[in-house]
């Protein structure tokens, strides 16, 4: 598929701003995304009497996709914005410019998230909606099937941020996840932990004895191996912990219980037959927050910041990626590495040994300091001259609370 997408700024109650995938924001503004086969022109925008059409702010384009050219919009100023006297040739009527922030909008946008849409993967009483709600108590969750559509779901402004499992301390990273980071350019904003206690779900009246085969979602099995393996059941993978407890109450299946949480037992009307199930009694699960924009880091709280790089001499020198931090005092909190797919094997040859093949890697680094840090920065610019590839992912503030 081959699709060029531009964030076209509408004013709000402009009529085209119905058109393609719109979102209202803070401004009282649309954006609206036109993909696929869509071409616009300078002329046609002008006659829709759009605002700006900024190509800065395009979407990330995947590997098929060609990016957007300025000549796809001609008569278009070349940073991405048309200039003032285009924009008040277009309408006499200006009643739909933006208007100026009130004080109203500004106390809308709470730290506790009210106002604030938040996507996760999964159903409703899944894990993920309790991160989200952990870290803005008053949001709108957005459900979603997939994790590709809790990224899209941000890139297309229909939400505002996204919150993401990446590792639990007993089953370990969620790697595709990880993979994802690259496919995307959203940024790490914050972090949550969150105690995962799990539940044995069952229909009212269900005891444990009755079961044959319980559902869940593959980390949460992992997790609860122990209670698993003694019930001497089958295990079906489900798409979340929530949609297993969706499953067994919709159905209506006697013989098959749900590992999830308690909130999704209230949810679906499910009785918990065991609780704290989980192997390890500290099962803690670290979620990211993703936004389109990344935080302004501070120092005024502990910081943490998360990068991917690639090594120009391979896996073998990582050992001098690592020595950027040690130099620095700077500790590291998490280390992964994920093959690099479109060049896997790296061949090195050995001289009179012969050629050797190595795995290639993409490493992940959540190191412990702020990008406003002098020492960070050198660190990063250091490691920069044996990488050919760095990424900043976030610098964000460290969660303590789990
Ligand atoms: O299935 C859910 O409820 C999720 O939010 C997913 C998930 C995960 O992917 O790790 C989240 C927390 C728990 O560790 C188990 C499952």
């Amino acid at each position: 598929m081959s699709s060029n997408v531009v964030p076209i700024c509408f004013p709000a109650n402009h009529p085209h701003s119905k058109w393609g995938i719109s979102h209202l924001l803070q401004n009282k503004n649309r954006i609206c995304w036109f993909s696929g086969d869509f071409r616009i022109n300078a002329a046609t925008l002008k006659k829709w009497g759009c605002l700006s059409a900024n190509l800065g702010q395009s979407k990330p384009q995947l590997e098929d996709d060609k990016p957007l050219k300025p000549s796809d919009l001609d008569s278009n100023s070349g940073d991405g914005r048309f200039d003032d006297s285009q924009i008040t040739n277009f309408h006499k009527d200006l009643s739909y410019l933006p208007k100026p922030l009130s004080l109203t909008d500004l106390v809308s946008s709470n730290s506790d998230g009210s106002k604030v849409r938040v996507a996760y993967k999964g159903a409703p009483g899944a894990y993920s909606e309790a991160a989200a709600l952990k870290a803005y108590p008053k949001c709108e969750t957005v459900p979603c099937e997939e994790f590709e559509t809790v990224f899209k779901a941000v890139e297309l402004w229909l939400v505002d941020k996204a919150i993401l499992q990446i590792e639990n301390s007993v089953a370990g990273s969620v790697h595709k996840n990880y993979d994802l980071f690259l496919r995307h350019r959203l940024h790490i904003v914050g972090e949550v932990q969150l105690i995962v206690d799990h539940c044995l779900l069952g229909l009212p009246g269900v005891r444990k004895e009755d079961l044959k085969s319980v559902l869940s979602h593959p980390q949460a099995l992992d997790q609860c191996k122990m209670m698993v393996n003694e019930l001497n059941v089958v295990t079906v993978n489900t798409e979340d912990t929530a949609g297993a407890a969706k499953i067994v109450a919709t159905k209506g299946i006697r013989d098959t219980g749900a590992i999830a949480s308690s909130r999704a037992a209230e949810t679906y009307g499910l009785h918990i037959l065991s609780k704290k199930i989980q192997d390890g009694l500290d099962n803690v699960t670290r979620f990211l927050i993703l936004a389109r924009e990344p935080v302004i880091p501070g120092t005024d709280k502990p910081h943490k910041t998360s990068i991917v790089f690639t090594l120009e001499e391979g896996p073998r020198v990582l050992f001098k990626a690592l020595a950027v931090f040690a130099l620095r005092d700077i500790n590291l909190s998490k280390i992964e590495s994920r093959p690099q797919r479109n060049r896997p094997l790296r061949i090195v040859d050995g001289s009179n040994k012969g050629s050797v093949k190595y795995f290639d890697y993409f490493f992940y680094i959540d190191f412990e300091a702020s990008m406003a840090e002098p020492r960070a920065q050198y660190a990063l610019r250091h490691l920069q001259e044996f990488s050919c590839f760095l990424r900043v992912l976030g610098c964000y503030p460290v969660d303590t609370s789990a």
